[in-house]
């Protein structure tokens, strides 16, 4: 049985790392997906990957941080498969690694933009079109980051990973009534352009119980747990998939 079958899923941040891997799940799983990123080569190239192996795409190009890529987003899904049944927001950036107090304004409100309004943006658009189908499933892609003692350097990345703990909340309140789950899924160490060099992953898989970094792949199943009736009870939630991080527990 494909768990996402007749669904359709908007997954940003789609052409690398763990959005790719989860948009070629989801349509693996039956969903067709709308996917996202601002760069529209690597965007077409999962795209023609995923209709190769017989899966629904479509493919919109634009920055999260602007409210129109939503609106476009949310239009393809109603216009072109009928409906909205589940969001990953999952496009992000670090922004510059650098202690507090040298953050500058202009650094600060990129991450926060990047991270935080974008999710903001996402689901203004999201939410009304899951409520025409009775509800749905909103996935944020948090980070480890955003409840660790602290990572040096990743303050405003972290605040603002932290941040989407309270959209998840707000919308579980205002909305799990109506038929809308929204959860996050906090990665530790991803092995994607994102974790940077060689010397960095192998930081990043000290800090985890497992002593490594995980596969794009394994936070993409992590995602259609929560994107898949697998999840019925499950709103208002945050899952770690981070190899038991020991900065966190
Ligand atoms: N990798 C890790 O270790 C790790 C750990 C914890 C959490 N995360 C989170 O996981 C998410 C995905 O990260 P990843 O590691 O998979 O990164 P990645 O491999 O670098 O991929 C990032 C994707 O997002 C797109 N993107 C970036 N900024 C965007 C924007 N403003 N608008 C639209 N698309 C944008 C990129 O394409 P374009 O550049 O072409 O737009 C790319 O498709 C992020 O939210 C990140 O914070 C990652």
């Amino acid at each position: 049985m494909k768990l996402l079958e007749n669904k359709v899923a908007i997954i940003t941040g789609a052409s690398s790392g763990i959005g790719r891997a989860t948009a070629r799940l989801f349509a693996e799983q039956g969903a067709a997906v709308i996917i996202n990123a601002r760069g529209a080569a690597a965007l077409e190239d999962v795209a023609s990957a995923i209709r190769q192996a017989g899966g629904r795409v479509h493919t919109v190009v634009g920055d999260v941080g602007i409210e129109e890529t939503h609106a476009r987003l949310t239009e393809v899904a109603m216009t072109i498969f009928g409906g909205l049944d589940i969001a990953v927001n999952n496009a992000g950036a670090v922004g510059a690694m650098k202690p507090l107090a040298e953050i500058s304004v202009e650094e600060w409100d990129h991450v926060i933009a990047a991270n935080l309004t974008s999710a903001f943006l996402g689901v203004r658009s999201q939410i009304p079109a899951m409520l025409k189908r009775g509800g749905g499933s909103v996935v944020f892609i948090s980070s480890f980051v955003g409840t660790s003692a602290g990572i040096p350097g990743m303050a405003a990345y972290g605040t603002s990973k932290a941040a989407l703990m309270g959209l998840v909340k707000g919308i579980t309140a205002d909305y799990a009534v109506k038929g809308i789950r929204a959860n996050a899924l906090l990665p530790g160490g991803v092995d994607t352009p994102m974790a940077g060099d060689a010397a960095q992953k192998e930081w990043a898989a000290g800090l985890h119980a497992m002593k490594r970094i995980a596969e794009p792949e394994e936070l993409a199943q992590a995602a259609l747990f929560l994107s898949s009736p697998m999840s019925s009870f499950v709103a208002g939630s945050a899952l770690f998939a981070d190899g038991g991080n020991a900065a966190v527990k």
